[in-house]
């Protein structure tokens, strides 16, 4: 298994995981790579996820050649992606090779630099929330690259909870988290699993992580 738990995320160690995320850090990685780096690590992060805290169960099976015992994974049905626009679509994109027949949601939000950071938070804007049905059974993960202030995240996740008639499991996914960004979570939204591959440094007077990996949105979508 390669989710490690700490006291403030569980870890995803798998070194393919470590090896895509040093190459979405390089600023020469240009657009294509970049976006292309998103989608294999949200693959592998879904394999991860799969691997580490989903159940699996004995079931029987009629090959061509005689009935055996197979292992299948429980509960695939039953999972939620929230794409946390913008920066979170490549990622998502690859999730969904892990998962499929996921329901889909959507919540597009953004921080307001210009207003920038009071005691450590960001105005968050939300313009778009399209969610389908959550209940207790599903597994539901909330996907976005990059966790800074973990101000989009709460917002995100307030709206996640209001619409939401329970869950088995409620997962953060990022590539990387600030540990502001990890305290701010948790303490605010204590009932969510915060899943990262890396935990970086800090975050400088701008709200971006150290040394992280520059402006996740911006790159993917080459609006710089
Ligand atoms: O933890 P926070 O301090 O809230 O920062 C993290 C948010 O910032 C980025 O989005 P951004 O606002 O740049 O929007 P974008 O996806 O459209 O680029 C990122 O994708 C997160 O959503
Ligand atoms: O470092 C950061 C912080 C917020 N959003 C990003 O894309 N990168
Ligand atoms: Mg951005």
């Amino acid at each position: 298994m390669t989710i490690e738990d700490r006291d403030d995320a569980h870890l995803i160690t798998h070194a393919l995981a470590k090896d895509t995320l040093s190459r979405l850090r390089d600023v020469e990685t240009e657009q294509v790579a970049f976006r292309k780096g998103l989608v294999k690590l949200g693959r592998i992060c879904g394999y991860e996820i799969i691997d580490g805290a989903m159940e699996t169960e004995y079931v029987p099976v009629e090959t061509p050649l005689e009935e055996t015992t197979g292992e299948r994974v429980r509960g695939l049905d039953d999972v939620v992606i929230i794409n946390v626009l913008r920066a979170a679509t490549p990622f998502v994109e690859g999730l969904l090779k892990a998962f499929p027949r996921a329901k889909q949601g959507v919540i597009s939000a953004g921080r307001d630099e210009e207003a920038g950071m009071t005691d450590g938070e960001f105005p968050i804007t939300i313009d778009y929330v399209k969610l389908p049905e959550i209940g207790p059974d599903d597994t539901v993960i909330v996907a976005d690259p990059m966790l800074a202030t973990g101000s989009t995240m709460c917002a995100v996740l307030g709206h996640v909870l209001d619409e939401a008639d329970g869950f088995e499991d409620l997962f953060v996914l990022s590539a990387v988290s600030a540990p502001d960004g990890l305290v701010r979570v948790s303490e605010q939204v204590p009932e969510a699993d915060l899943l990262t591959v890396a935990i970086d440094d800090r975050l400088d007077d701008d709200g971006f992580i150290v040394p992280g990996l520059g402006d996740a949105g911006d790159r993917a979508f080459r609006t710089v």
